[in-house]
């Protein structure tokens, strides 16, 4: 078996190095000025050892990883009732896709797309004020990362706010089919706010421990979800993780991830390891170029995909 340790940092002095770095996201102004130069890989092991490489300390905006959580924290709040509001199914188009809402009554193909999340967000929110849900997901991530530092950027949800008039589209043709429940504002407020949550490598990958270990985090006990929901999670970050780069992710990588346009991925390997990579570059569908390439190498050099070693 391959030097866990040895692996990680050859990894993170090879992605610094490629002259191939992707473009960051330019539509949310503020993402469009972070240095595309930036590298960090977290991952850790079952005991709880850490292993990082490049930037694995800096926070960087989660934007649509945080989706995994608010997925969890609405199962919690209505269990199966979620998926009459929202489907399990890829979407096969970009994350922002306004057209099969149409064809499909205004119920979004799964909670990872955007109107599929601001459904989620939606469910969260339940009659509650904005400032009370934003409040119950900064507070669920910081248990996760057992760590209280955890904030949200408000300039880049101020940012996402001013610009984000496709999500504002999402929302309110959603609302025409009754399938949000709260005022359009307030869903896309706490929306924007929680993909704004800043949070390092080393703090996501702790945050995603509980996936890797049958819903519960072996270091801290803290039990999250049960083992079903946890693998249930794991397949939808498989199938629908990436939009419609989500076939290519499972081909080249073999592992639930979940990816965000800041440069982010989460990905899991059941019962071994949680991981955390951020590239601020993206390919066309939105995920990072040199992220989905690091845990490519990850998995091959470790054996680690699940579809066997
Ligand atoms: N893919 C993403 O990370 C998208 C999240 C971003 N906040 C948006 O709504 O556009």
């Amino acid at each position: 078996m391959p030097d866990l340790k040895t692996v990680v940092a050859e990894i993170a002095a090879e992605m610094k190095e490629r002259p191939d770095r992707g473009e960051v996201a330019k539509y949310i102004p503020e993402l469009a000025r972070v240095d595309p130069n930036a590298f960090g890989i977290a991952v850790i092991d079952a005991e709880g050892k850490v292993f990082t490489g490049g930037d694995a300390d800096t926070p960087f905006s989660i934007q649509s990883v945080s989706k995994v959580f608010t997925l969890t924290l609405a199962l919690g709040k209505v269990g199966d009732r979620l998926w009459r509001r929202v489907g399990k199914e890829p979407s096969g188009s970009p994350f922002n896709s306004i057209v099969q809402l149409e064809r499909e009554q205004g119920v979004p193909r799964n909670p990872f797309i955007n109107a599929g999340a601001l459904a989620v967000t939606d469910v969260i929110l339940s009659g509650h004020q904005p400032r009370e849900a934003l409040g119950e997901i900064l507070r669920f991530m910081q248990f996760l990362a057992d760590d209280v530092s955890i904030s949200i950027d408000h300039g880049i949800a101020g940012s996402e706010q001013r610009w984000g008039f496709r999500n504002a589209a999402l929302a309110n043709y959603m609302r025409s089919f009754g399938n949000l429940e709260n005022p359009v504002d307030f869903t896309l407020g706490v929306y924007f706010h929680h993909c704004a949550i800043a949070m390092s490598c080393i703090q996501l990958a702790t945050a995603g421990r509980f996936l890797a270990h049958g819903g519960r985090n072996p270091t801290t006990g803290h039990s999250v979800v049960s083992l079903d929901r946890a693998r249930r999670i794991n397949a939808l970050m498989l199938t629908c993780g990436h939009y419609d780069g989500s076939g290519e992710f499972a081909y080249r990588v073999g592992l639930p991830g979940k990816s965000g346009v800041g440069g982010g991925i989460l990905a899991i390997v059941p019962d071994k390891a949680s991981i955390a990579v951020w590239a601020p570059g993206l390919d066309a569908a939105g995920n990072s170029h040199l992220g989905r390439i690091a845990l490519e190498i990850l998995t091959r050099r470790m054996g680690w995909s699940i579809f066997g070693a």
